[in-house]
């Protein structure tokens, strides 16, 4: 089970992209230079350390949902795969999305759950799950979504007023008692097939679709392309530090302001390569119906981002909501739909 089998450290001599470490209990505080940090952070690179954030044991039991979903007969997941129309929510299958242009195909698992399923339980919102994820809906997974939407709320919140959106605003687009697209996800990948080239990627080059991820990696594997730069670099796992980062809608919402930057997974480095790798994140998405626009009437910075920004109308106004956005995102990715989504840039990472 991850976490509680001895892993391998994190190579020395791997070079690794540095993020800034944002202190989430200095954040709620609304300490000055914290929130400084934070906006440097979330313009600059779009993602962060967080430490501090108190949810080490939720994080911990839901690695052990995860790995006690993943060891289910694949048959049993099966009955609860999430399908190729763009539904977000259920287990996706290895092998069932392309990582390249030449449709090569992964050979990752997932296990989403989502905020509306978890907090509604015993109701069902969405979807069905696996008796694993029911076992643990309430004891696990619903204080995981609680304490990771407060996490990612706070950081909403004070990303707004530095917005100089006027106070709430970010947080009217994603209400916690609205449906939506927020959802914990544990994902689980196999160790590294020595058959493979080593820069085959176990999750394709991509930006997050929603507002805000809030992601627990154990081992290596994350790699960020940095503004500026051409060369893939990993960033290292920390304990007790999560890493969060921007999504294409917060991106969108503010006018380009903040950064959704590009990012994938490739086999650990070093020795860790041996091991299976489990990584579990939350999403913060907008509520469903939320059209996704950067808000120009809500703040000048905003309007004046927009207005310097090149193509502003489509990058700006993609004339679709959250729910779209996230549909048509999951579902240009099954391979299912490879040569239609090809021809229309799916690999592009804004698509
Ligand atoms: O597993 C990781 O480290 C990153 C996962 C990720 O980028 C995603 O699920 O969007
Ligand atoms: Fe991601």
């Amino acid at each position: 089970m991850p976490g509680l089998i001895a892993q391998p450290p994190f190579p020395e001599d791997v070079p690794t992209h540095p993020l800034l470490v944002v202190d989430y209990q200095l954040i709620r505080a609304k300490d000055e230079n914290e929130v400084n940090k934070l906006w440097n952070a979330a313009t600059q690179l779009g993602f962060w350390y967080l430490k501090n954030h108190g949810v080490d044991n939720e994080v911990n039991a839901m690695f052990e949902m995860g790995a006690e979903t993943m060891a289910l007969p694949l048959e049993e997941k099966m009955k609860f795969e999430q399908g190729d129309d763009g539904m977000s929510f259920g287990y996706k299958a290895a092998g069932v999305n392309a990582v390249d242009e030449k449709g090569n195909l992964d050979s990752t698992e997932f296990i989403n759950v989502s905020k509306d399923d978890a907090l509604a339980y015993p109701v069902t919102v969405h979807r069905n799950y696996p008796a694993t994820v029911v076992a643990r809906m309430e004891t696990t997974i619903k204080p995981f979504v609680q304490k990771s939407l407060e996490v990612n709320g706070t950081l909403l919140s004070v990303l707004n007023d530095k917005l100089g959106l006027p106070e709430r605003t970010l947080a009217h687009l994603h209400r916690n008692e609205e449906r939506s697209g927020c959802v914990a996800r544990v994902i689980r990948t196999p160790p590294k097939d020595e058959a493979f080239d080593e820069e085959r990627a176990l999750l394709s080059a991509h930006t997050d679709f929603g507002s805000l991820s809030f992601l627990h990696n154990r081992l290596g594997g994350l790699q960020v392309l940095a503004p500026g730069t051409d060369k893939w670099q990993y960033v290292k796992p920390l304990p007790g530090h999560a890493i969060c980062n921007v999504g294409d809608s917060l991106h969108i919402f503010s006018g380009g302001i903040l950064r959704s930057n590009v990012h994938r997974v490739i086999p650990p480095p070093g020795e860790q390569a041996k091991f299976e790798r489990y990584s579990l994140v939350f999403f913060t998405r907008a509520s469903d119906g939320t059209e996704l626009r950067a808000l120009t009437d809500r703040s000048d910075l905003i309007a004046e981002a927009v207005a310097k920004a090149a193509n502003a109308a489509e990058r700006f106004r993609p004339g679709v909501t959250a729910q779209e956005w996230l549909a048509r995102r999951v579902r240009n990715q099954r391979i299912k739909h490879f040569e239609v989504s090809s021809a229309d840039c799916s690999f592009d990472p804004r698509d």
